[in-house]
C-alpha cells in the first residue's frame, strides 16, 4: 500500500505478525524517532544521538534506554512499583464516605489513575500531585495526538493541547534540574532512563521533552481499558456476582488491627479470579486498535506456510490489531461483542470438544494488544496490577448504579482513532456520571493491597 512518505506493508495473518514482532530485520527505531521529533519536540542534538548510525540496526543510546525500561519493570522494582501505584488508589477510595456521586466516571478514573500511577513512577515530589491541573493538560495533549504526529502546525489548529504538551514538559524539566528523579521514592523506571539519557549529554530540557512519552505510555491504554471493563462487570448483575465470588478467595482482614482493614493478594489474580481476568482481556481485544508499526531495514521475506512475500528495504510494516482481534475467522461470529467467558482457561469452560480446544489455541496466537518482539510492552504486568486491583475494590467493595440508581449501561465501544490505542468514550459517553456507593456490610472496610504467593 502506497502512504504519504513511503510504500507500506499490512500484516494481517497471526502468523506472519509474530514473525515481523521478532524480526531482527524489521526494525521499530526509525519510528521512534520520528515519533519523539514531532510528538515531544525535542531538539536536533537529541534527534542526532537516537538515530540510527548508517549500516547500524539500531542507536546505540536506544537500545541501553530500552533495557533500562524493560529491565525496571520486572521482578521486585515491578513489585514495588505496583504497590505504591495501589497505596495511592486506596488512599482515595478508603476517603469515600457512603456514597459518592461522580458527574463523569471516565474523568474520575483519570483523575484517580493518573495520580496513582504518576505517584508510582514519580515519587513525592510528583509533578501531577503538586500541581493536578497537570493532568488535564496531559489529556488535553492526549486528545491530538495524531495532529503532532502530522505536524500539521499544532500550535495553531490544536492550541490547547500545545499549551498542554508544553506545561506537562516544562514541569518535567523543573523536576529533573531540581535532581528530584534521584531521590530514593523514584520509580527505576524513571530514575534509570534520566540516567541512561544524561550519560550522553542530553539536556535538562530535553529529558523533560522525553518525559511526557513515558506518562503518556502509562496512562493512555491503561484508563480507558479500567472504563470499559468496571462499565462490561457493573451492568450484569450476574457477572458481578460471580467475580465477587472469585475476589473474596483473595481478601483476607489485615493482620492484628482493630479496624476492619481488607487486604487484596494481587499476586493471586491469575490463579483465582480467571473471570475477572478473561473480562480485562476480553475488554483490550474489544477496544485496542494499536497499529504496530517497524521498518524494513535489508530487504526481508516473510511466510505464513502457504505463500512467501518479500519486504523491500526502506519500506513500512503496519500490524493492525484492531483487523486482527476483530476477525470472525478467528473469533468465530461473536467476534465483535462481549464476551466475559471467552478468555477462561478451556478446562474451566468445560466439554470443549479437540476441534474447540484446538480453535482457542489458535486464538491465543492472534491477539497480541501490547506488541510483539523486544519492544513487547514493558509496562503490561503493571497496568494488569494496577487496573485490576482498582477493579477488584470497586467491585468487590461498591455499588456501581447509574444516577438514577439503576444499572449502568455500557455505551458503544466505537473504534479508536489512527495513533489512538485504546478506544475512550466521547460526547454524552464522555460525560457518563455513576453513582459509587458502599455495598451494604462493607461501609467500614479499609481497603488495602499486598502482594504475597
Ligand atoms: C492496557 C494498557 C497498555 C496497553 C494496551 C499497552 C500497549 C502497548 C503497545 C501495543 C506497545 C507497542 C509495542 C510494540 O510495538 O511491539 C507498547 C509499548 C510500550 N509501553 Fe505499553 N501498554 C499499556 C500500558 C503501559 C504502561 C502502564 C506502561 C508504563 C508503566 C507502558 C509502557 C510502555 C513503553 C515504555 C513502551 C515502549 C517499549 C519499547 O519501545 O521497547 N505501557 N505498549
Amino acid at each position: 500500500m502506497p502512504l504519504l512518505d513511503a510504500k507500506s506493508y499490512v500484516i494481517t495473518s497471526p502468523v506472519m505478525c509474530q514473525y515481523a514482532f521478532r524480526s531482527k530485520d524489521l526494525s521499530f527505531e526509525p519510528h521512534m524517532v520520528e515519533f519523539f521529533q514531532r510528538m515531544l519536540n525535542v531538539s536536533d542534538a537529541t534527534i542526532s544521538l537516537l538515530k540510527i548510525p548508517a549500516g547500524e540496526k539500531e542507536a546505540s543510546m536506544l537500545r541501553e534506554s530500552s533495557k533500562a525500561i524493560h529491565e525496571s519493570l520486572t521482578g521486585e522494582n515491578l513489585h514495588r512499583t505496583n504497590l505504591k501505584a495501589l497505596e495511592s488508589i486506596s488512599l482515595i477510595i478508603n476517603g469515600i464516605d457512603g456514597c459518592f456521586t461522580s458527574d463523569s466516571l471516565f474523568r474520575w478514573l483519570r483523575l484517580t489513575l493518573t495520580l496513582a500511577t504518576s505517584d508510582a513512577l514519580y515519587g513525592s515530589q510528583n509533578p501531577f500531585r503538586i500541581n493536578k491541573s497537570l493532568i488535564e493538560s496531559l489529556w488535553d495533549f492526549d486528545a491530538h495526538v495524531i495532529s503532532f504526529i502530522m505536524g500539521i502546525f499544532p500550535s495553531f489548529f490544536v492550541p490547547k493541547a500545545h499549551r498542554g504538551r508544553a506545561a506537562v514538559q516544562a514541569a518535567f524539566t523543573e523536576y529533573f534540574k531540581n535532581g528530584y528523579d534521584l531521590q530514593p521514592d523514584v520509580s527505576p523506571l524513571v530514575h534509570s532512563r534520566a540516567a541512561c539519557y544524561a550519560k550522553y549529554g542530553i539536556s535538562l530540557s530535553d529529558l523533560g521533552q522525553l518525559e511526557l512519552a513515558i506518562v503518556h505510555v502509562a496512562t493512555a491504554n491503561a484508563i480507558p481499558t479500567t472504563f470499559w471493563t468496571l462499565l462490561f462487570i457493573a451492568s450484569s448483575p450476574t457477572l458481578t456476582s460471580l467475580i465477587r465470588h472469585e475476589l473474596l478467595t483473595i481478601t483476607k482482614p489485615s493482620s492484628g488491627d482493630p479496624e476492619r482493614e481488607i487486604d487484596i493478594n494481587i499476586a493471586k489474580f491469575s490463579s483465582h479470579c480467571p473471570l475477572l481476568v478473561s473480562c480485562y482481556r476480553e475488554v483490550i481485544r474489544l477496544g485496542n486498535s494499536n497499529i504496530g508499526a517497524r521498518r524494513v531495514m535489508t530487504d526481508t521475506t516473510i511466510t505464513d506456510g502457504t505463500s512467501t512475500y518479500l519486504l523491500k528495504a526502506g519500506c513500512n510494516v503496519q500490524i493492525p490489531s484492531g483487523v486482527i482481534h476483530m476477525s470472525e475467522e478467528t473469533w468465530g461470529p461473536n467476534a465483535s461483542t462481549f464476551d466475559a467467558r471467552r478468555f477462561l482457561d478451556p478446562n474451566l469452560k468445560g466439554n470443549m470438544t479437540a476441534k474447540e480446544r484446538e480453535e482457542d489455541r489458535q486464538r491465543k496466537k492472534a491477539y497480541f494488544p501490547f506488541g510483539g518482539g523486544k519492544h513487547l510492552c514493558p509496562g503490561r504486568n503493571f497496568a494488569f496490577a494496577e487496573i485490576l486491583g482498582l477493579l477488584s475494590v470497586l467491585v468487590l467493595g461498591f455499588d456501581i448504579r447509574a444516577l438514577d440508581g439503576g444499572l449502568v449501561e455500557v455505551p458503544k465501544m466505537g473504534r479508536s482513532g489512527v495513533a489512538e490505542g485504546m478506544v475512550k468514550p466521547t460526547g454524552k459517553d464522555l460525560e457518563m456520571g455513576v453513582r459509587i456507593e458502599r455495598r451494604r456490610g462493607w461501609e467500614d472496610a479499609i481497603w488495602g493491597f499486598v502482594s504475597e504467593q
